[in-house]
């Protein structure tokens, strides 16, 4: 396997993405889960720009990192200044890095139009700052701004720059696709000139801005380059940077590059779930590789073949990258895919029983009618349990009435509700307040069911979604409710669907608590 250094840039260049802010204390924690995972660079912070990530480095100091080297990153000196005497240069070198990361202008545009200096201040300023960095004892890596459009307006002149920084001592050439608007075959070609120039000094760093940022740095690796530089679940400056959990493994398990060490790629899925958590965003689910729906299959075609035959519609093993297979439920299920969902619960079944040709129709009525059970698996069982006359609700709801919500008394909110429930001979009816309808009824339900079923206390509400569906009915549309309950023990998620958001609500809150006493019916 031929090594290639990851360089990544989540708490630098990810940091400039927009609603991303990272606190000290998370920056640490990214920085510990990159350094895990056995990324090579991690350009942590620019402590040039704030004293947030001047304190990062002093404390990130103190961290003994495995795998990783910390790099700061900051520009080349101010071109009304010495190196000497430019403070923004002293506080890249106070950063305490055995690494810099100095970009400056590769482009002849940008030096006369957005530095304001001559092309050949430009070159002076890239070396003599590249320099003054490797005097003072710091491995440089020269980032190359604009290198890419820089190239194609004048090409001698973006070589220069590049050559600027390796006579000044530059470890490596970093050829930067700022704006991100360049075609992989484009990046594929120029990177090829910069390699037959400086052989093994060239690395690559690509913007996504047509979508093409993963597909631009594998066609600059396949041209010589030796480092990628990316973020870690591609969130960056505007449309973002070279996505690293998907130019990782595929670099590694297609490619036969050592980006990351072997045994590692396996947490490449948990490491960008924590990444996202610590970042405070969803990790999309569409990513390739670690999204929750990599691997998530639907068409009932699709599952049949994927059951049988892993790579029919698999291109690598989830497991090789720490993911998992899920099978979707839905009206595009097959047989297949329903027997693959119930043999847990309803064992015995085979694709050519009437009972599965039943329960097909029965799950694509009701999704038709607004069901969607991907999330609601709950739900789903209790709907196959039922009709496999494995499970039935013990008691019956007879009446239940909301009270109305006092609209004018801002401080109180309360709604009340009465429910009458029915067990065998006796019937309890029992009332309640809640903030809201939902909850009200929620809690007269459980009192009356507590009566019956001391169990019911366990469980409690996690979370409570609804989605309108048909929005143009306004009023008259339909909405589908899904409630997330937890007993402690284990959580799980049941929907409910009604014109009406209380009968909607009301049928979710019973699968809920028909599902509690299924488990405990179960000794689970
Ligand atoms: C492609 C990239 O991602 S590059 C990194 C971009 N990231 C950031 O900008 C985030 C961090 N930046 C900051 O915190 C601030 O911009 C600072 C502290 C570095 C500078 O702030 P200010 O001094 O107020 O300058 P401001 O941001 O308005 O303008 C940038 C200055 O840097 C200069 N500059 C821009 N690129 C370079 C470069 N490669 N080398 C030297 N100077 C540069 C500009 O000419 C401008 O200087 P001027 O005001 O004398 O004309
Ligand atoms: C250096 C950098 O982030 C860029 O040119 O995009």
């Amino acid at each position: 396997m031929r090594n290639l250094e990851i360089f990544d840039s989540t708490l630098r260049d990810g940091a400039q993405a927009r609603n991303i802010s990272f606190t000290v204390e998370d920056k640490l924690n990214i920085v510990r889960a990159l350094d895990a995972l056995g990324v090579r660079y991690i350009e942590a912070g620019n402590p040039t720009s704030n004293p947030k990530d001047l304190e990062f480095f002093t404390r990130a100091a103190l961290l003994h990192l495995q795998n990783a080297e910390l790099v700061a990153f900051g520009s080349t000196r101010h071109r009304e200044r010495t190196p000497q005497d430019d403070p923004l240069l002293q506080r890249l070198l106070g950063a305490g890095t055995g690494t810099v990361a100095i970009f400056g202008k590769s482009s002849e545009l940008h030096a006369r139009e957005v530095l304001g200096v001559s092309l050949e201040e430009n070159l002076h300023m890239i070396e003599e700052t590249v320099r003054y960095c490797v005097q003072n004892g710091k491995q440089v890596i020269f980032d190359g701004e604009h290198f890419f459009d820089g190239y194609k307006q004048n090409p001698d002149y973006a070589m220069r720059t590049l050559q600027a920084a390796a006579s000044a001592g530059a470890m490596r050439l970093v050829l930067c696709d700022t704006n991100g608007g360049c075609f992989p075959d484009e990046i594929a070609e120029i990177t090829g000139k910069a390699v037959a120039r400086f052989g093994g000094m060239v690395g690559i760093h690509c913007h996504d801005d047509t979508g093409c940022a993963v597909a631009g740095s594998l066609m600059a690796v396949g041209a010589g380059a030796v480092q990628v530089q990316g973020t870690f679940i591609g969130f960056g400056e505007r449309c973002g940077n070279a996505n690293l959990s998907a130019v990782i493994p595929s670099l590694q398990l297609k490619r036969g590059y050592a980006c990351i060490p072997e045994g590692q790629l396996c947490e490449l899925t948990a490491t960008a779930r924590y990444v996202a958590e610590v970042a405070n965003i969803v990790l999309p689910a569409q990513l390739p590789y670690v999204g929750a729906s990599a691997f998530a299959h639907k068409g009932g075609m699709h599952i049949d073949g994927v059951t049988k035959l892993r790579s029919s519609f698999e291109h690598v093993d989830p497991a090789s990258v720490g993911n998992e297979r899920d099978l979707l439920l839905s009206e595009m299920s097959g047989r297949t895919s329903l027997l693959h969902k119930i043999r847990a619960f309803a064992p015995g079944l085979r694709k050519d029983s009437a009972q599965v040709a039943q329960l097909m129709d029965i799950l694509k009525r009701l999704e038709f009618e607004g069901y969607q059970f991907e999330s609601a698996s709950a739900s789903f069982e209790l709907v196959v349990l039922r009709h496999l006359e494995l499970f039935s609700s013990p008691y019956r709801v007879e009446l239940f009435r909301i009270v109305g919500e006092q609209a004018d008394k801002q401080e109180s909110k309360l709604s009340s509700a009465i429910v009458k429930v029915q067990v065998g001979e006796r019937s309890e009816i029992t009332a309640a307040e809640g903030q809201g309808p939902v909850n009200a009824l929620d809690k007269a339900l459980r009192k009356a069911l507590e009566v019956f079923y001391p169990e019911i206390r366990d469980i409690r509400l996690v979370d409570y979604k609804v989605r309108v569906m048909e929005p143009q009915r306004a009023t008259a549309a339909k909405v589908r409710v899904f409630i997330e309950t937890t007993d402690g023990a284990a959580s799980w998620t049941t929907v409910g669907v009604s014109t009406d958001i209380i009968n909607a609500s009301f049928k979710a809150l019973t699968d809920s608590m028909d599902y509690k006493l299924y488990r405990s019916a179960k000794g689970l």
